[in-house]
């Protein structure tokens, strides 16, 4: 187990956005977390990182409680996530947005600089090293996000709808390089909404509805399931077991 939570709930005045979440991630594994709109899923992957604190419930990640740790101490021991809308500064080259990340893990520029490399080669964005990330396609921001968050290195990555906003063959490589990702050995969680990426890459699909877990299980198991059928996949099943 790498990361586990333990009854684990969030209000917001009297909306309960986590009600009793509890769930377990095995390393090297891919783990989906679907649901309708306003199910959860941002709230989970913001208590999973620290920017929130859950009202009750325990985060254990590699063996250590870091419920109450921050969330540059988590991304330090390697539990990162990234952003569904990305923000870069639209000012500063892509080497540096990424290396700005990386430094605050790194000891030295020169560090830093090496592994921001290495993850924007890796995210398929080297040709843009040295260009304003400002100047970046919508397309190429998602790589950027990804950029900075795997030169911090993580063990967990928290992926927050990577794909969306992506056509087909845009998201094509991506999802070749988080399969590849996690055959390296790196753990995975996304929320996602693009459901054949879903069903190709997961091992374990988590279905969230009003805070509570509706479903947990494999992918193929998930897709049939009867209550996860009528909460989100709808019309679209069929798609989804593609
Ligand atoms: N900071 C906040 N203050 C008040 N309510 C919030 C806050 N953050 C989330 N909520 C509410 O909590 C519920 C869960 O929101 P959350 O963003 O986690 O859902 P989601 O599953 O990520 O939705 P989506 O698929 O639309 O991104 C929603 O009803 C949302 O309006």
């Amino acid at each position: 187990m790498i990361l586990r939570l333990t009854d684990v709930s969030k209000a917001f005045g009297g909306l309960r956005a986590l009600d009793g979440v509890t769930f377990e991630v095995e390393p090297r594994t891919v783990h989906a977390v679907i649901g309708p709109n306003g199910a959860g899923k941002t709230t989970l992957f913001s208590v999973i990182s620290g920017e929130q604190r859950p009202d009750s419930g325990r985060i254990e990640f590699d063996g250590q409680d870091v419920t109450a740790r921050p969330t540059h101490l988590r991304a330090r021991a390697g539990l990162v996530r990234t952003f569904q809308l990305t923000r870069p500064f639209a000012a500063l080259s892509v080497l540096d947005n990424v290396a700005v990340a990386a430094g605050a893990h790194l000891r030295t520029r020169k560090e830093a600089v090496a592994a921001a490399t290495e993850a924007i080669e890796r995210v398929g964005l080297g040709a843009y090293l040295e260009r304003p990330a400002g100047e970046l396609p919508a397309a190429a921001r998602k790589q950027l996000e990804l950029a900075r968050a795997l030169a911090l290195r993580p063990k967990v990555l928290l992926l927050d709808e990577v794909l969306a906003g992506l056509t087909a063959s845009e998201r094509e490589p991506l999802v070749t390089l988080l399969a590849d990702l996690r055959a390296e050995g790196m753990t995975l969680v996304l929320v996602e909404h693009v459901m054949p990426a879903v069903m190709r890459l997961a091992d374990r699909v988590l279905v969230l509805e009003r805070g509570s877990v509706l479903a947990e299980g494999e992918p193929a198991a998930i897709a049939r399931d009867p209550r996860v059928i009528a909460a989100y996949l709808g019309e679209n099943s069929d798609d989804a077991l593609a």
